[in-house]
């Protein structure tokens, strides 16, 4: 069974607290949305697609339990709570998307004279719940058509070698993955050959997180150091290297996890193609490129510390950006649930 890192069922929520794994494996409520807030911020539960659905989820949580018989009261908490939600992590899309969708429909909820109080939440509520579904289905899609893309670029029908970076499978959106969604598909599809994991500093979603789901998956797998990535190509004939995505600009330019970038610059050099796996939901249309997106930074604990233990000098100072942005014309395709698409022709060909 693939690895669960939300769990919800009406008026239900909980995350498995991934700052503990791969060690513990605890589960912490999330009561409302203070609670999603702080998981999502603290990083107990990351990823763009999860923190979407967290976020949203900790807010059907809090109506749930709200008797609030005044739709407009209802509306105007709902954009005041999705808006503070979005504010948890600034660089992925997807909640902040997803916080739009829900407006314009607490809007129309709202305006319409035969919805009543109690409709408008039950309504609201299940298409929030519904971002759970949705999400395995469009991983499953991103899965196939990644497969399909690296096996028809194949010279000879052989087995192949991918790289990815961070952490991007069923811990990081409600089940599947995107990234490793692809690397689940050729491995069931039985043509995987191996797929190696960087460690991903300062955070170590690789490390931790990815490797404990690869070994979970018993998929054969090997761990490397971020700066082994150039040796990596030289040695052992990588095939291609996929990543996941925190938001995609309509150029094709692509915010990512930190290390991203020199990743694939090192792949242009070795002839190796670069894709970036990401449901549409991480896709900003409303961006022209990517120097617009903005970069979080976290504290410098990340990079001083290793849990508890200093592993810097004191006194240092730190740079902590948490993600960098992969100019377009690195980039080979943007795996989607729609397909494939060649980063310059994402904006006239995906579907709106
Ligand atoms: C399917 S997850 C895609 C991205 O969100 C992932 O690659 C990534 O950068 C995650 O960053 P994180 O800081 O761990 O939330």
């Amino acid at each position: 069974m693939s690895l669960e890192s939300i769990r919800y069922e009406r008026g239900k929520l909980q995350i498995l607290d991934q700052l503990l794994l791969p060690l513990q494996t605890r589960y912490v409520k999330v009561q409302g949305v203070e609670d999603g807030w702080k998981v999502i911020n603290k990083m107990q539960v990351r990823g763009a697609p999860a923190i979407a659905i967290v976020g949203c989820l900790s807010l059907a949580i809090e109506l749930l339990k709200e008797d609030c018989s005044d739709k407009k009261i209802m509306r105007q908490e709902i954009e005041g709570k999705l808006n503070y939600l979005v504010s948890a992590r600034p660089t992925a899309v997807n909640i902040k998307l997803a916080a739009d969708d829900l407006i314009n429909l607490a809007n129309s909820l709202s305006a319409d004279e035969d919805v009543t109080a109690n409709d408008f939440k039950e309504r609201f509520i299940i298409s929030i719940e519904k971002m759970l579904i949705k999400d395995i289905e469009d991983n499953k899609a991103i899965g196939k058509f990644g497969c399909e893309a690296i096996l028809n670029s194949l010279e000879v029908d052989s087995h192949v070698r991918v790289l990815t970076h961070c952490n991007t499978g069923s811990l990081a959106t409600a089940g599947y993955g995107t990234a490793l969604g692809v690397i689940r598909s050729l491995h069931a599809a039985k043509r995987l050959e191996h797929v190696y994991c960087t460690e991903t500093r300062p955070y170590n979603q690789g490390a931790r997180l990815t490797a404990y789901e690869l070994v979970h998956e018993k998929i054969p797998a090997t761990l490397i150091v971020d700066s082994m990535v150039s040796a990596l190509m030289h040695a052992r004939n990588i095939t291609a290297v996929v990543v996941g995505a925190d938001r995609v600009a309509a150029n094709g330019d692509t915010a990512n996890k930190i290390g991203t970038y020199q990743i694939a610059i090192v792949a242009k050099h070795h002839n190796v193609p670069f894709y970036v796996a990401a449901p549409l939901t991480s896709i900003d249309m409303a961006l022209r490129s990517g120097d617009s997106i903005k970069i979080e930074e976290r504290p410098d604990r990340e990079m001083t510390h290793i849990g508890e233990h200093r592993i810097a000098a004191p006194g240092i100072n730190c740079w902590n950006p948490s993600f960098d942005v992969t100019p377009a014309s690195l980039i080979t395709g943007i795996i989607t649930e729609k397909g494939v698409f060649a980063p310059n022709k994402l904006y006239e060909e995906v579907p709106k």
